[in-house]
């Protein structure tokens, strides 16, 4: 048997960091939501007893490395599963851009076989496992729009964000989230509105959400990477409503309410970014 999952890409609208854990982890509170870019999960039975990763993109890990692999081995270690898989990733998403590409693609695979091997697991119970796979896999299983505390794994779904499109430009280069992190002095930051944040998604207010978006790693990305403010300054001079870098980055998305306004900046920035995409939020 052979199926198919859906990995979207997500943004972080507003990203704050509270503190450092002991566990060396930090205390986060995260708007995220889910866009229409999104990597292909096929997933099909196989005689050996073993999981097996295909993918054509080069920076994707085909061994144990890779997040979807683990959360396969995940599944069988701990139901007991003597079958093996075969995961062919069709990746969309840019790897290690700030867009979760990679916990999406464990999320795919949590809910993939979810269903391949019969396990009855809940929505709640498949978040729980994503957790021990990384901080971000919690709310690639479920998608839409959510808060997410903690490291990022307790999950408070919001309702869809105003409509607007979302453009997406990513530098050459990406970024390691454990290097970003490891360098934010929490001493000198800015740092989000994240109740304002909600209620402009609550309220479906645009502008609120554009006044609110921010992100407290921005600054680190941008001392180790110059190019995204470069980016961040051609979104503007190009019209986006609002200019943002997602995650530890070092994607940078612009929010754009009208259709030509869009068409602007999404030509504008092709001009001298390889990776740009015009996309919607998924919603709820
Ligand atoms: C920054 C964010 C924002 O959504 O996303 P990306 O930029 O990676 O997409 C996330 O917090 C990233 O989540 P994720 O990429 O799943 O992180 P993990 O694999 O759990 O952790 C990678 C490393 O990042 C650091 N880390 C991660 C999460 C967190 N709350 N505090 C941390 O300090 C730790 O050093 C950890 O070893
Ligand atoms: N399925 C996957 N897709 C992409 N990257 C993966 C995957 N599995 C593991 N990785 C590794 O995770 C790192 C972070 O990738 P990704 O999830 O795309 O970025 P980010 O954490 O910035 O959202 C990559 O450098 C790559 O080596």
């Amino acid at each position: 048997m052979k199926l198919m999952e859906k990995a979207p890409a997500k943004i972080n609208l507003a990203l704050d960091v509270l503190y450092k854990r002991p566990d060396q982890y930090h205390e986060v509170e995260m708007v995220m939501t889910t866009v229409d870019l999104a990597d292909r999960i096929e997933i099909e039975e196989k005689k050996q007893n073993n999981i097996t990763i295909f993918s054509h993109n080069r920076y994707v890990p085909d061994d144990d490395r890779n997040l979807a692999y683990q959360a396969a081995a995940l599944l069988k270690e701990r139901f007991d599963i003597k079958q093996g898989v075969s995961i062919k990733i069709e990746k969309n998403i840019p790897v290690a851009a700030g867009l979760a590409g990679g916990s999406s693609d464990a999320a795919a695979t949590l809910r993939g076989l979810n269903r391949l091997w019969n396990l009855g697991l809940s929505m709640d119970e498949l978040a729980e496992l994503g957790a021990e796979i990384g901080s971000d896999v919690s709310f690639c299983v479920y998608g839409g729009t959510a808060l997410a505390t903690g490291r990022g794994e307790r999950i408070k779904h919001l309702p869809s964000p105003p409509k607007c499109w979302v453009v997406l430009a990513k530098p050459l280069r990406g970024v390691s989230t454990a290097d970003v992190y490891k360098r934010l002095d929490l001493q000198n930051v800015k740092h989000p509105n994240i109740a304002a944040m909600i209620q402009a998604i609550e309220t479906n207010d645009y502008q609120g959400v554009c006044n609110n978006i921010g992100n407290v790693l921005e600054n680190v990305t941008l001392s180790l990477h110059p190019e995204v403010l470069h980016i961040k300054n051609q979104m503007k001079k190009f019209g986006a409503d609002a200019v943002l870098m997602s995650g530890s980055g070092p994607t940078v998305f612009g929010l754009v309410e009208y259709d030509s306004r869009m068409n602007r900046v999404y030509n504008g920035l092709r001009g001298f970014c390889e990776q740009v995409h015009a996309v919607r939020m998924l919603g709820e």
